[in-house]
């Protein structure tokens, strides 16, 4: 089965470049040219399975981002390369930290689309393949010695955690997603007496409303239609051992008097049942909503609150506990390199980091075993550097120490690509991807561009081929010089026959290169 790729563009000639490129790589190519209508098409289960979307993100109607947004809120996770035009670096970011797994500027360079293409399926594929061993899986390492804490932060979290352990009464944990809530709650389990009993969870927010109950406290078999079995729900499973209630605060209303009853009686009713049933459960919840506002607002009742918060535990986002993020780096990497057999990675240089600590982190530490995760698939050099987490460095807008890789260096290639007019912006996304160091400074960048900054490596760090090479300077003369082929071959010292020659041998079409221009 070819590999798929949806091409979400309002401009025909866009779509028709990406296409020619992407088809060319022997990719097929699913086009839309709105949000709405790629919302349409990767829903379709007529057509071919969508295996990675790219995505303009000015578009009319539904932009880029919105339909970055609509597809992870409808459950579509294939990786997203977004498409920007004028060096908009503020979309570009807004786009990183929604999701995407790397973003291209427009005119697209053939070369570091499909660079680009190949390394998120890669990463994607890893991802999906059972050889993927999660650094740290909650079931594996659950411990409080396992909890990285070298910030101050941290280490008053497990301080309280621990007295918490001792004890029997309800726990909640607050904080951000992905800050280690269900980590923290194992451990605790783990190291109260309850350790060898059982630890059930649940995840409140996944549960369809019309199945919270009898998910919560069981069926009888026959008890509604389709409950063909009895089931005894997550009370009774975790009856004498633990029940983790992950995200609470998204149990609707109904719900949670029936929970406060259990919670207060230790009884619950199973749909159905003719008898209430004694249990005997250690509660942890976890929420990553301000209860309190919920409470204010309405929305979770304050008695329930107030019955599972005896205990509360914050759980800081990993931005204010900046010094767990080295440890916790190095730490998946080494998991990392193991389970997907990368061992010419001998581990992550200091440069690289410093970046890390710099950047806030907004996913948290699902967020950085992630972004760890796809470095190690995609790097080739001994150590991850700077150069592996080109995400991050432009989020961050950033110069790097590190000698440039051929990825930075093809982005480089393409900011020199564009028009003149661009250029303040390109200069500002030069200066993010902190490529002043061993390239010209941005100031060298004037309207005169030259032919120094062609990338000279590809993406294996090879040297790349001279007719490559020329077939890019003619593709940017043309755009440079508005389509005026006689300035174009002036400028390129050579014969108008001779340019019109290699039009046609590189398949170069002036029209769409000036348009798209
Ligand atoms: N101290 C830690 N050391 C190593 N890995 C950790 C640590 N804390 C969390 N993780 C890893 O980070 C990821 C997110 O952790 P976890 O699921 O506990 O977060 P959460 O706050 O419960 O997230 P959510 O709110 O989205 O459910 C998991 O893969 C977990 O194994």
């Amino acid at each position: 089965m070819p590999i798929t790729i949806l091409t979400v563009d309002d401009e025909p000639v866009q779509r028709r470049l990406a296409r020619e490129a992407l088809t060319r790589a022997g990719y097929r190519v699913a086009e839309a040219e709105s949000g709405e209508a790629a919302l349409q098409s990767l829903a379709d289960t007529s057509t071919a399975a969508i295996d990675l979307v790219l995505l303009d993100l000015m578009m009319p109607g539904m932009d880029g981002l919105e339909t970055l947004a609509a597809m992870r809120e409808q459950g579509f996770d294939q990786p997203v390369i977004v498409l920007t035009a004028k060096g908009g670096m503020d979309s570009v970011i807004a786009a990183m930290r929604a999701g995407a797994f790397d973003y291209v500027v427009k005119p697209v360079a053939p070369e570091r689309l499909r660079t680009c293409v190949h390394d998120a399926l890669k990463v994607q594929e890893r991802i999906t393949t059972p050889r993927r061993r999660p650094a740290a899986s909650p079931s594996a390492i659950t411990g409080f010695d396992n909890l990285t804490s070298r910030s101050e932060a941290m280490t008053r979290v497990i301080t309280i955690a621990k007295k918490a352990a001792a004890s029997n009464i309800p726990v909640i944990i607050e904080g951000e997603s992905g800050v280690g809530k269900e980590r923290l709650a194992r451990a605790i389990a783990n190291a109260s007496d309850r350790s060898r009993k059982k630890f059930v969870t649940v995840n409140c927010g996944a549960i369809p409303e019309n199945l919270v109950e009898s998910i919560l406290f069981g069926h009888e078999k026959g008890a509604f239609t389709g409950a063909t079995e009895r089931q005894i729900g997550k009370f009774v499973e975790a009856d004498d051992g633990t029940l983790f209630l992950d995200e609470i605060g998204d149990l609707p209303l109904d719900a949670q008097v029936k929970l406060l009853r259990a919670v207060q009686e230790g009884e619950v009713d199973a749909v159905g049942a003719r008898q209430t049933k004694k249990v005997d459960v250690r509660f942890i919840s976890a929420t990553h909503h301000d209860l309190v506002s919920a409470v204010q607002a309405g929305r979770f009742r304050e008695d329930l609150y107030y019955r599972l918060s005896v205990f509360p535990i914050r759980m800081p986002p990993l931005r204010e506990r900046r010094e767990d993020i080295a440890p916790l780096a190095e730490q998946f990497t080494r998991s990392f390199v193991r389970s997907e057999g990368a061992g010419h990675i001998k581990g992550i240089e200091r440069g690289a980091l410093n970046l890390l600590m710099r950047y806030d982190w907004p996913g948290n530490i699902r967020q950085l075993e992630n972004t760890i995760f796809r470095a190690v698939v995609l790097a080739e050099g001994p150590h991850l550097t700077e150069a592996d987490f080109p995400q991050i460095a432009t989020q961050l807008g950033s110069p790097p120490a590190e000698q440039e890789r051929s990825h930075a260096a093809e982005r480089h290639m393409e900011m020199v690509l564009q028009s003149p007019s661009e250029l303040g912006d390109l200069q500002r996304a030069a200066k993010a991807l902190r490529l002043a160091d061993q390239q010209p400074s941005s100031d060298d960048m004037g309207s005169e561009l030259t032919d120094g900054f062609l990338a000279a490596l590809d993406s294996e760090g090879d040297v790349r081929a001279l007719a490559e090479i020329e077939e890019e300077m003619i593709r940017f003369a043309i755009d440079h010089y508005g389509g005026q082929m006689s300035e174009v071959a002036r400028r390129l010292g050579i014969g108008r026959s001779t340019l019109y020659r290699k039009l046609k041998e590189f398949g170069i079409d002036p029209e769409i290169i000036r348009d798209a221009g």
